[in-house]
């Protein structure tokens, strides 16, 4: 069976993308839980949902196949046996209080379809649902200690974190946060029992169960050649130790990782929400991480085998990127005109988050109007997402979506 997985840029022509469309998850937050949870504020659900409806509509009219994660999922678990699998590792990792809450989500669990299971699972289970069941345990009866039984996980239209696909490979991560990594349990089904999947070799570059955390949103492919990965809030060096290993010592073609470390603050939470690829050679760049950026470049080391070589790059920015891509020239776009008002404000909103959808052509939130007139003056061609729901989840078009396969450029 054909490997479906291409993905070794940032920009050629995007064939099919991975989203998920928001659902019940993000009427389960609740002020309390919202830090925890990785959330800022609490999104209007059905606005939410058109505006990630014309996320998928922008992505049909340029010709980009969609794919959900829910449909992916369910899926994956048609099987009765793998279904049962995916419910037990499901609920191991859930912080699941005690035996009778687990045989009461169980039983619940019973009652539902695939899809309905998959569905639940993402939205998580209020005390106060169960009620009409059989309920097992002391502490489900006491709906005013904490109302859920089971969290639920509002991050998921986030595609773009829990894994990423470089080349023909995945990187099943392991995610800083326990609210999202029980996440990546999807991915770990949808590669092993998936019909599309499980009868092709997929390399997978990195694992969940690894003891380091990696989020794809600070895994950047810039070209066949070469990668950038953010050391940031949300990814360890380490765990960019054992990536890089596993990938520049197999036959996938990549031959550099250039490390970005970032400063750790939420903000910036991970690379790409200061910096993406939208050209051959333009990139759009947060004006506030270029000060106390350092970049280290990790290659294969001649004394040995498995061994990396690291060295840390000391020139600027723009000079690093033209020696790694071989370019005569690169423009980092700044966002918000590189006004420090401006270029917080709209960076706090994604405005350095694009996606590409083909070399010079991005999606972006309409409400960074500065940075997309910007954008436009350097010739790119920009499509514009309205928001004032999703970006509450503080991501971007990147964010939301996981390209599984671009044209080679
Ligand atoms: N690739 C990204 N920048 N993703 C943004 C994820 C936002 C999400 N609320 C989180 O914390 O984790």
């Amino acid at each position: 069976m054909k490997n479906p997985l291409n993905v070794k840029s940032e920009i050629g022509k995007l064939n099919t993308v991975l989203l998920h469309r928001p659902g019940k998850e993000l009427e389960n937050l609740v002020p309390d839980c919202l830090d925890r949870l990785l959330f800022d504020d609490i999104p209007y659900l059905e606005n939410a949902i058109k505006e990630h409806d014309e996320f998928a509509r922008i992505f049909n009219e340029n010709g980009v196949e969609v794919i959900y994660l829910e449909d992916l999922a369910s899926e994956a678990i048609a099987n009765g046996k793998v279904r049962e699998k995916f419910i037990d590792d499901f609920l191991d990792e859930s912080s699941v209080v005690g035996e009778g809450s687990r045989e009461t989500i169980k039983e619940y669990f019973d009652s539902l379809s695939n899809s309905e299971l998959v569905d639940k699972m993402m939205a998580g289970i209020r005390k106060t649902e169960i009620k009409n069941h059989k309920i097992h345990s002391l502490s489900d009866m006491l709906d005013c200690d904490y109302p859920f039984i089971l969290d639920p996980m509002p991050n998921l239209y986030f595609t773009r974190d829990p894994f990423a696909i470089v080349g023909n490979g995945v990187c099943i991560n392991h995610m800083r946060t326990e609210t999202r990594n029980r996440e990546t349990l999807f991915a770990k089904y949808i590669f092993e029992y998936h019909p599309k999947f499980k009868d092709v070799d997929i390399p997978i570059w990195y694992n969940r169960d690894e003891r380091y955390s990696i989020e794809g949103g600070d895994i950047l492919i810039l070209n066949n050649e070469v990668m950038a990965v953010g050391i940031s809030q949300r990814t360890d060096s380490a765990a960019i130790e054992k990536f890089a290993r596993n990938i520049l010592w197999s036959d996938s073609g990549f031959k550099t990782v250039l490390a970005f470390d970032i400063p750790k603050k939420r903000a910036f939470m991970h690379l790409d929400t200061v910096f993406t690829m939208i050209d051959y050679n333009k990139f759009t760049i947060h004006p506030e991480i270029e000060g106390p950026l350092t970049v280290f470049s990790i290659t294969k080391s001649v004394h040995g085998k498995e061994k990396l070589s690291i060295e840390k790059e000391e020139s600027e920015l723009e000079d690093i990127l033209m020696k790694y891509l071989k370019l005569d020239k690169v423009s980092l776009i700044r966002c918000g005109g590189g006004n420090i008002v401006d270029a917080a404000r709209e960076q706090w909103n994604d405005g350095s988050n694009t996606l590409a959808i083909a070399p010079g052509e991005v999606i972006v939130y309409g409400r960074n109007y500065i940075t997309n007139r910007i954008l436009e003056d350097n010739g790119i061609i920009v499509h514009r997402l309205d928001s004032s729901e999703l970006v509450r989840g503080r991501g971007g078009p990147r964010c939301m979506s996981m390209p599984f396969s671009r044209e080679d450029i």
